[in-house]
């Protein structure tokens, strides 16, 4: 998880997390003006349900249309490339819109190994989809008197910060129309899945060589299961990186969709799969939730 830029959301709550470089409390939870900002979370919980309540009275009819791609000009759809970013922006709305009325508010959940881009691509996604986005790692810093993850794990043990982790993702389970970055390990508990399934689940399939990269460059302090290798920076990052990727392949299988950038780089005709900007991953996020949303009609 790193968070840093902050957005507010025409809903009610948004999370703040920037685990990294962060000395004290690590996140807060921002309420848009006109509410009330609650102490916890559970504040935000019940205010959320009663709005949920309320829109469960207008329900969508889940009908997935089987055609795509609509406004999108064909030289787009040919290549294949997303580089220009006006088209990166173009797709992004036009996917959004597309699939936006059949998840009928459903969550999206974002699986996947530490540093595979959960939160900068859920935040892409929250904003394309009008949904709130909230960091489950960051839920349960603000639960535990906004505690550092890495702190939990000192302090209190693992399997406290697990426990809190399943607590977090039940009651995220009632809430709708919200994007989820999930902790790293979240996929590794069975009951963790049975309350992300309510919702519809994204593993952000990543090679472990790019995540390695990419924690190296930012450092490991806000990545407690990181802290134990001996070696160089690279290599003890990629060494535990690749054991717990290992550990943790056939829980990530469980989820309805994948996104893999080894998969985005070949269909783009790119050698590295580490040069993918987020926009263009959360544009086959949106294409791979479109096509499970398919699967779903019978389409
Ligand atoms: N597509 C990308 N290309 C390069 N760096 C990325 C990409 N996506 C995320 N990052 C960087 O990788 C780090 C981890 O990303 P983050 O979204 O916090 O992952 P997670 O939430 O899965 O732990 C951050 O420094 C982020 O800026
Ligand atoms: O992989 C893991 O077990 C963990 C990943 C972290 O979240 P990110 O995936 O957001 O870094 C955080 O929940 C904790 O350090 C444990």
């Amino acid at each position: 998880m790193e968070a840093k830029a902050v957005h507010s959301f025409h809903l009610s709550t948004m999370v703040v997390g920037d685990k990294l470089g962060r000395t004290g409390p690590s996140s807060s939870l921002r309420m848009s003006s006109g509410f009330v900002k609650p102490k916890k979370f559970q504040g935000f919980v019940s205010h959320r349900l009663s709005l949920l309540q309320r829109s469960q009275q207008r329900t969508v009819p889940v009908v997935v249309a089987c055609s795509s791609y609509n406004n999108i000009p064909a030289s787009i759809l040919e290549t294949g490339s997303f580089r220009d970013p006006l088209d990166e922006e173009m797709i992004l709305k036009s996917k959004s819109q597309e699939i936006e009325p059949y998840l009928n508010g459903r969550c999206i959940y974002l699986v996947g190994m530490m540093g595979s881009g959960k939160t900068t691509v859920g935040k892409i996604l929250s904003e394309v989809l009008s949904y709130s986005f909230f960091d489950s790692d960051a839920l349960i810093e603000e639960e535990v008197d906004k505690t550092s993850v890495a702190d939990i794990f000192k302090n209190y043990g693992e399997a406290f910060f697990r426990n809190k982790e399943t607590e977090i993702l039940k009651k995220l389970s009632m809430m709708r129309r919200d994007v989820i970055s999930t902790g790293g390990g979240a996929v590794v508990k069975p009951t963790n899945w049975k309350y992300m399934h309510k919702g519809i689940s994204v593993w952000l399939d990543v090679p472990v060589e790019a995540l390695a990269r990419r924690i190296t460059k930012v450092g490991t302090n806000s990545r407690p299961l990181l802290h134990y290798e001996a070696g160089d920076a690279y290599t003890k990052t990629f060494m535990r990186l690749s054991s717990l990727f290992e550990e943790r392949s056939e829980a990530h299988a469980n989820a309805n969709a994948r996104v893999s950038l080894e998969n985005i780089a070949a269909k783009l005709d790119q050698k590295d799969a580490s040069h993918l900007s987020p926009k263009t991953i959360a544009i086959e996020a949106l294409e791979q939730i479109n096509g499970f949303l398919k699967g779903e009609d019978g389409c």
